[in-house]
């Protein structure tokens, strides 16, 4: 079977290829990173978060999720890159060996896994759920709408036929229920990173209003901190602000949900390009890509683990 060793970072690889990677990754690290599976998606499929840990009980923990969003393939290529960086550089980057001394590190690589098969196969556009959607012919929630928070309210369509239909109910998606349990259940995490693409954007509550959240002045300036970092590797630059004002109003967003729960340093990375290229950023981007985006990972975890 391959080793991770053969693996190509920079290419898009279907949900078996990055399944089967995950395997090789666990079996070649067995002290560092264990796979759990948190449930399973609407179509069946197994939903597995890699688990970074160095021992203890729910230590404080950093939860990281791409590829919510089917269609925006750098994101759970990011994922995939970052996995391997975390357990390749752990034992010789000081800051992270440390880091994994005392804090925990969850990565959902395909966090909306029937959406990503589907753009494979189908429909290469696919950005929601593949669940059915009752008295009508279109399928697929938001799964970034469909979270707890603000729910149904502005930015969030009604309609199932709409790329940001909220969905019948909060957690109504079995992708997002599955997410909401481990992270109520573990109780401990201290941060909540969502990887999006594009717009190259680092973004913090709240998406659901354009109210400034209680610690939008501390998450700014670790935000700006972050994308300083991520700007030195390859010049490329991002900005910092809250969905809200940096975007649109969007309610129902994965990061108000974990921010409203108590996760103060929540954020959402928009990955490249600005629009160039756009969902279907060139495979030779991806390992740029993720290379600067480790940069300001890690100085929000740092952070994380300082404070
Ligand atoms: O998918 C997008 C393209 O990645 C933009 C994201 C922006 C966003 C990110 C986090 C929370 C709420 C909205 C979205 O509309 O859900
Ligand atoms: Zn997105």
């Amino acid at each position: 079977e391959r080793s991770s060793k053969s693996f190509n970072f920079g290419a898009y690889h279907p949900l078996e290829t990055i399944y089967s990677w995950m395997d090789g990754l666990v079996a070649a690290h067995p002290n560092l990173v264990t796979k759990e599976q948190i449930g399973t998606s609407y179509e069946g499929r197994p939903m597995y978060v890699l688990k970074f840990s160095t021992g203890g009980d729910k230590r404080p923990a950093i939860w990281v999720d791409s590829g919510i969003h089917s269609r925006e393939w750098v994101s759970q290529a990011t994922g995939v890159w970052t996995a391997n960086k975390i357990a390749s550089d752990y034992g010789t980057d000081a800051s992270l060996t440390s880091l994994l001394k005392t804090m925990d590190i969850y990565l959902l690589i395909l966090a909306n896994p029937d959406g990503y098969v589907h753009s494979h196969t189908s429909n290469r556009m696919w950005r929601k759920t593949r669940s059915k959607n009752p008295g009508s012919m279109c399928r697929g929630v938001d799964p970034n709408r469909n979270w707890d928070a603000g729910f149904g309210g502005p930015g969030a369509s009604t309609n199932p036929c709409s790329d940001s239909y909220h969905g019948p109910s909060p957690h109504s998606e079995i992708e997002v229920k599955n997410v909401v349990n481990l992270v109520k259940n573990h109780g401990n995490f201290k941060s909540f990173i969502s990887i999006h693409a594009y717009s190259q954007l680092l973004m913090y509550p709240y998406g659901y209003t354009c109210n400034d959240a209680l610690h939008a002045a501390e998450l700014d300036s670790v935000g700006r901190s972050a994308v300083q970092k991520l700007s030195s590797l390859h010049g490329t630059t991002y900005k910092v602000g809250s969905i809200c004002k940096i975007i649109y109003q969007a309610s129902g967003g994965s990061i108000d949900w974990s921010y409203d729960l108590g996760i103060k340093y929540s954020f959402a990375f928009e990955l490249r390009d600005t629009g160039r290229y756009g969902f279907i950023l060139p495979a030779n981007q991806i390992i740029p890509t993720a290379s600067e985006t480790w940069l300001a990972l890690k100085d929000i975890m740092e952070y994380v683990r300082d404070h």
